[in-house]
């Protein structure tokens, strides 16, 4: 196999950031904040991978059918109703959107062919069939892809300023130990549909991450991404 990209950008968009997540939405989606997304991304986008969540458009599914065949099916349906919005809008801001859909084909070649190609790459939290049928949240795809290219650096554009400490107030930087007390004391996304385990799950799988980079958690409007992108420290940074 020929050498990875290098110097790897990997931006996960919460599926809070485009979708409204509160409890009983279901497909709600955010076209205003989808459009400042996609505007923020336009401007700088090569050597990026984006990754979104599913946001309304995936977890109140799988809590609504299972993960049965048919279940699996119309979440997936769900998921993909949600990648094509968000491809469609990068492609009116003129990006040329690879969509990959976990659920059909997913690898680290495709990803960095698309790249190589001129794409920018776009997946998404989905089911997949592995052992059995599961759902593969968009968090471990960012920490899978991070690790396959050694990325330089992961941000996570979400719904909040950063992440909390136990005052309500953002943390500057957040390191390994801070998180595990976090983690004894509990902590879950409360009010919100998720089945793939919110804040506290995505920090965590950084630091099972075998490789160390910047990685930041931040609001996803218009202004942090655009910083975001440029190398600019937005949010929380999480010292892996
Ligand atoms: N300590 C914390 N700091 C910040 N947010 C927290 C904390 N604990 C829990 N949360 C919750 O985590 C949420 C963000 O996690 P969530 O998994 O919903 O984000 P997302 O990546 O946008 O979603 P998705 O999985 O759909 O992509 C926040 O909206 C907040 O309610
Ligand atoms: C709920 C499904 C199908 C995927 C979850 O992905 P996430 O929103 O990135 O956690």
């Amino acid at each position: 196999m020929s050498e990875l990209k290098s110097d790897v950008t990997i931006l996960k968009i919460g599926g809070s950031v485009i979708t409204d997540k509160s409890r009983g939405a279901f497909e709600k989606l955010k076209e205003r904040e989808l459009r400042e997304v996609c505007r923020a991304i336009s401007e700088k986008w090569r050597n990026l991978i984006v990754v979104h969540g599913a946001g309304s458009f995936g977890h109140p599914h799988v809590k609504k059918f299972g993960l049965s065949p048919l279940g699996a099916s119309k979440v997936h349906l769900g998921c993909l109703r949600l990648s094509e919005r968000f491809c469609s809008v990068l492609t009116e801001f003129e990006v040329p959107a690879y969509p990959i859909h976990p659920f059909l084909a997913y690898s680290v070649e495709i990803v960095d062919k698309a790249m190589k190609s001129g794409f920018l790459p776009v997946l998404h939290g989905d089911v997949v069939m592995a052992e059995k049928i599961e759902v593969l949240s968009g968090d471990d795809i960012v920490a899978h892809l991070a690790e396959a290219f050694k990325a330089e650096k992961i941000g996570f554009a979400t719904d909040v300023e950063g992440v909390y400490d136990f005052n309500g107030n953002v943390i500057d930087r957040l390191d390994r130990s801070l998180l595990e007390e976090m983690i004894a004391k509990g902590g879950v996304a409360k009010g919100k549909e998720d089945v793939t385990g919110g804040m506290l799950r995505k920090l965590q799988k950084l630091y099972e991450m075998g490789h160390g980079c910047k990685a930041y958690v931040f609001k996803g409007n218009y202004e942090n991404l655009k910083k975001f992108l440029q190398g600019e420290k937005v949010g929380t940074e999480v010292i892996i």
